[in-house]
């Protein structure tokens, strides 16, 4: 398509208000002055088409080699299935949607290993959503090497997508529809100088954001939620970090090392003592002098399973004594609230907080469907000890729990033995988890500091992000 019938487009689009300035994000709270919507095009079928035949010509134009076509979730998807079917291509479809761990397939559609597969979007800011299906493409033997896109908000996408390996083909960038449409005088030379302002308006999105984030923060305290809760969200807040490390080494003086150097970077630190070889509770003294100094939460793992009766007896005594030195410790639903109740008869006096585990992030997983909404009832019966859930997204809207999600790597992917992974942004952002849970992705990186910023660092930023847009 040439530069006219491409400005005719812009023009198009601004019609049906796929592209909106100012008073949409101002509403949400965000003062990202400009917004693309195409998800208005489903509803306009000539325009959808003419989209689709845009990035066919420009796919032609590349030359680009591939044996499938898979459109990011879920604006893209129309777009490469018109594309497809009209040039008899083979699709691939990602599924985004993951709430029962691994009973579904995370790509549909046929394909050999090693396979090369084309990626359509409609609109990249970062490249993050390219990325996530990327990912989940390799996972499957795929390969990935170009990516097309309709609309590139020039916020560093090509560059990060590139740094991946991946090369993005932009159709239209931001700057060129903003000249079109000031030219076309929709919008004045002011708000078409938009992007060239990009970082004083990112400055005020900052502050504004952070604001939303205390005033999303004080309305759940103001909610009577437990006081270990809210101890939680405090930390969170004063050290930006809803990164919890599952520190699962065999070793006490390791543990301890883990402690000292990543204390500072997380919220919680989960442990599971019966791995320990060298447990002693001249250890667990040194842990909770750790957890003091760097303001953290200790969470064992412990997964409680029985009878009150019994789970009252290794929770209190025993070897490891875990109510007298763990904050937060967890327990399966499977045996009914009488788990709950014998947990809560040793904690609840010392102010203690219990997860239930509602789902699991490892393949094939039972905590689902019927099960996962029966552990959520048992909570809420039971908020005066239970704070929250170990699970893969965001449970309940009831802003008392705190939602925790382990199975979270940089990359998803998953190990030989079940595990699955997702990464901070798609548990945190898109599925509206609270906390990110992360052992090997931190525990095998040559430097462990530098690992535990980077998860801090995105996690926290998709927390943000998340607050902000849903505040107000
Ligand atoms: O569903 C669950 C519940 C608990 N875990 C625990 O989290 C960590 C994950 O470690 P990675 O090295 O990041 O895989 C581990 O201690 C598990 O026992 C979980 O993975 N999934």
């Amino acid at each position: 398509m040439d530069g006219p019938s491409i400005d005719s487009l812009i023009l198009k689009l601004h019609d049906v208000n796929g592209v909106k300035f100012g008073e949409y994000k101002l509403k949400s709270g965000l003062l990202t002055p400009i917004y693309i919507d195409l998800r208005v095009l489903v509803s306009h079928p000539a325009l959808m088409n003419q989209v689709a035949s845009l990035i066919y010509e420009r796919v032609q134009e590349e030359g680009l080699q591939f044996d499938s076509v898979c459109g990011v979730p879920y604006t893209a998807l129309p777009l490469a299935t018109i594309i497809c079917s009209q040039h008899e291509l083979p699709m691939l479809i990602r599924r985004k949607e993951a709430k029962d761990y691994g009973t579904k397939r995370l790509v549909e559609g046929l394909f050999r290993q090693g396979d090369t597969c084309l990626i359509i979007e409609d609109t990249v800011t970062s490249g993050t959503s390219i990325l996530e299906t990327a990912e989940v493409l390799y996972k499957e033997g795929l390969k990935v090497t170009d990516a097309i896109v309709l609309m590139d908000r020039e916020q560093g996408g090509v560059e990060m997508l590139a740094s991946k390996g991946i090369k993005l083909h932009p159709i239209i960038s931001i700057s060129h529809l903003l000249r079109v449409l000031q030219a076309a005088e929709r919008i004045d030379a002011q708000t078409a100088q938009t992007p060239h302002t990009c970082c004083g308006l990112l400055l005020v999105f900052s502050f504004f954001s952070h604001f939303l984030f205390l005033l999303h923060l004080f309305l759940l305290l103001s909610a009577g939620i437990h006081p270990l809760a809210s101890k939680l969200l405090k930390i969170m807040e004063e050290k930006q970090s809803n990164l919890c490390v599952s520190a699962d080494v065999t070793s006490s003086e390791e543990l301890l090392q883990l402690a000292e150097s990543l204390g500072p970077k997380i919220c919680m630190l989960k442990t599971h003592v019966d791995i320990l070889e060298d447990y002693t509770l001249a250890f667990i003294q040194k842990m909770q002098a750790l957890a003091e100094k760097h303001n953290f939460l200790i969470f064992e793992d412990r997964k409680f399973a029985d009878i009150g009766n019994t789970v009252k007896h290794q929770y209190e005594g025993g070897l490891y004594q875990i109510s007298s030195w763990s904050h937060i410790v967890n327990a399966h639903a499977v045996p009914g609230p009488g788990v709950v109740k014998g947990l809560s008869a040793v904690g609840k006096p010392l102010a203690r907080g219990c997860l239930l585990i509602a789902q699991m992030s490892s393949q094939g997983s039972l905590a689902a469907g019927e099960y996962t909404k029966a552990v959520v009832q048992m909570a809420e019966e039971h908020s005066d000890f239970v704070i929250g859930f170990i699970c893969g997204s965001k449970l309940t809207e009831r802003p008392e729990f705190i939602h925790m999600t382990p199975g979270v790597q940089m990359q998803a992917g998953g190990d030989l033995l079940g595990q699955q992974y997702t990464t901070p942004e798609e548990v945190i952002y898109s599925k509206g988890s609270d906390v990110i849970i992360v052992g090997r992705g931190i525990l095998g990186a040559s430097d462990r500091v530098e690992a535990a910023d980077l998860y801090r660092k995105s996690g926290w930023d998709a927390y943000r992000k998340r607050v902000s847009q849903s505040s107000i």
